[in-house]
């Protein structure tokens, strides 16, 4: 097991974003699916652990990580950690080489193996031609990419990206998504996205979050064949008891109403089905 969490609750004053959440993941590449303001970045910054939890254990690489006294056991996992944030800070008066590279030696990486690690690390981005350049001349979907190779210059056993295909060209999200199934032949890689497509394309299992609960889980084959149950015609499995959409700021998959892909139908029959079980 590469991460773990049991009991885990996260609060933002008065909000509670995750609620006695248990989860773990294996090696593989896993979607975090969900609503806007379902949990999803509260999640991920637990298991990078950037934010401590309210109650409950986090187990991450096989160190505890969650307690304050776990200070020692967090700096080790870290330097096997690569994180990508939502929102990503960066020098912008760095070279793609230099950020890189400072992230690298963040990580207390070998100062010997840096160099050929920062180099494959933008190569695997497809920025090998930009390396030198200063990343405040960069696109933002290349910046995005340049987040992605600070997040795997370590090779870290344990990936996490927060929306990582925001903002990346569909051509750029084709090749992102063979990158991922590659990082995940050998690193628990965690992606959250709200892009289903995403996770039809490149995640083994997912994890669908709602309202800080777990909502559904299970490999990517399972939620595209629960899409495959759903009539069309809008009776399907999981419908909500008034037949209605549900009531949502965020104008995502579930709110559009059957019909879409498979996927987008097992999505939304999954929300569904979860909220009809929490009396929501
Ligand atoms: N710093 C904060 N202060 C107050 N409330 C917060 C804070 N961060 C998150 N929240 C609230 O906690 C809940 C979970 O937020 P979180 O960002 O984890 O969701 P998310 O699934 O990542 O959403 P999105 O898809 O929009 O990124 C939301 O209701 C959000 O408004």
């Amino acid at each position: 097991m590469t991460a773990e969490v049991a009991g885990l609750t996260v609060r933002h004053r008065k909000k509670t974003a995750l609620d006695s959440v248990d989860l773990d993941f294996t090696p593989g590449v896993h979607g975090l699916l969900g609503p806007n303001g379902a949990g999803k970045t509260s999640l991920i910054r637990v298991l990078a652990t950037v934010s401590a939890p309210d109650a409950g254990r986090v187990e991450l690489l096989g160190s505890e990580v969650g307690r304050p006294s776990d200070h020692r056991e967090r700096a080790a996992v870290r330097r096997r950690l690569g994180y990508l944030p939502q929102e990503f800070g960066y020098y912008p008066g760095f070279t793609v080489r230099e950020f890189v590279g400072y992230v690298a030696w963040l990580k207390e990486m070998d100062g010997d193996r840096v160099e050929a690690a920062v180099e494959r690390a933008v190569a695997r981005v497809g920025l090998g031609d930009r390396i030198d350049a200063k990343v405040k001349t960069l696109s933002g979907g290349m910046v995005r990419r340049v987040g992605i190779a600070q997040a795997i210059v370590n090779e870290p056993a344990l990936l996490l990206l927060d929306e990582p295909t925001a903002g990346l060209d569909p051509e750029q999200r084709v090749e992102f998504r063979a990158l991922l199934r590659e990082l995940g032949r050998s690193s628990t890689v965690i992606v959250s996205t709200h892009l289903v497509e995403d996770v039809a394309a490149a995640c083994t299992e997912v994890t669908l979050i709602e309202a800080g609960r777990v909502a559904y889980r299970g490999t990517t084959a399972d939620l595209v064949e629960l899409g495959g149950t759903v009539d069309e015609g809008g009776g399907g499995a999981g419908q909500t008891s008034t037949g209605g959409t549900v009531d949502e700021a965020d104008g995502g998959p579930a709110e559009r109403g059957p019909g879409g892909n498979p996927i987008e139908r097992g999505y939304t029959a999954a929300l569904r089905a979860h909220r009809t079980a929490v009396g929501a």
